[in-house]
């Protein structure tokens, strides 16, 4: 299920030959805010948070289909929605949020005010209390447990977000612990982890800027010393083989910031190939 516009929408054609059943429920439109004044240091918190609802309502819907829903970004802040939907529709559920960034700043701790480095906040349980009222945003619950989060690929991470990070004990494989252990002991690590957690229906938020900028440049906020396309590609694989995966973000490609059509290229087919992962194609055939 595709949502949100992206130039991924228009590689459908490489799901359904890879034998997915795809249903697309379209693109949402979304209601514009000319004068989204800054909340604080929060920008464009009433678009955010409208988008978000939208979103959410869209999600439950697909995922009461029945469906494995897909979104395609666009920013990271639309994780917000895309979480809280999947939760309403399933209950409980993990994250495993693949990332160079832990998007866990709250409004108060963001040093850019920029929502796409905030969505997991709004969603902890654990954070509520440090959250500012925000216009648009009183539909929203926390819907996630901090023990239920793991993050993958993590190399640029704020003050105020190591603090959450380590208070609420979320199990985090950085990109130090990547390169210690291998991306094969990380997934085992992760998959057991997860088991041990219940093994309740995972939502992948992946980032694409967790690979490294050489493969993935069309980016908002590239950081060096990423993720290989192997590794990028062997998560989902995993993810894929523990038959949990329920939702997947697939988030942060956006053309307009590459320097040239080549790196465009890369990202997309890049995106596109790691969405193939999650949805069975296997790179044994
Ligand atoms: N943590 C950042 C980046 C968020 C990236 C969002 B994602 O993961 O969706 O791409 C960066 C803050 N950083 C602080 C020091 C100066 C440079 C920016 C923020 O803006 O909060
Ligand atoms: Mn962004
Ligand atoms: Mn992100
Ligand atoms: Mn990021």
């Amino acid at each position: 299920m595709l949502i949100c516009v992206s130039p991924l929408s228009y590689h459908l054609t490489e799901f359904v030959s890879a034998g997915c059943e795809v249903k697309d429920y379209g693109n949402l439109t979304f209601e514009e805010f000319p004068d989204d004044e800054p909340v604080g240091r929060v920008k464009n918190a009433r678009a955010v948070g409208s988008a978000n609802q939208r979103l959410s309502e869209a999600v439950k819907a697909v995922k009461k289909d029945g469906h494995t829903t897909a979104m395609l970004g666009g920013d990271h802040s639309l994780g917000i929605g895309s979480i809280h939907g999947h939760s309403a529709a399933v209950g409980k559920l993990s994250v495993v949020w693949v990332d160079a960034h832990s998007d866990i700043n709250t409004p108060l701790t963001s040093s850019t005010g920029n929502m796409h480095g905030q969505p997991v906040s709004f969603l902890l349980h654990e954070l509520q209390s440090k959250l500012p009222a925000l216009p648009n945003f009183s539909w929203l619950k926390p819907c996630l447990s901090a023990k239920d989060l793991v993050y993958i690929g993590l190399r640029d991470v704020d003050p105020g977000e190591h603090y959450f990070l380590k208070f609420l004990g979320v199990k985090v494989f950085s990109m130090t612990e990547v390169d210690r252990l291998g991306i094969g002991k990380v997934m085992e690590e992760t998959c057991d982890y997860l088991c041990t957690r219940g093994n309740k229906p995972i939502h992948l938020s992946y980032d694409v800027d967790a690979i490294d900028p050489t493969v993935t440049p069309a980016t908002g906020t590239p950081v060096v010393g990423g993720l290989t396309y192997r590794d990028g590609i062997y998560i989902t694989e995993q993810i894929r083989h523990t038959g949990l995966l329920s939702a997947v973000d697939m988030v942060e490609v956006n053309p307009l910031r590459a320097q040239t059509e080549e790196g465009v290229r890369s990202t997309v087919s890049t995106a596109v190939d790691l969405l193939l992962g999650c949805f069975g194609r296997l790179r044994e055939g």
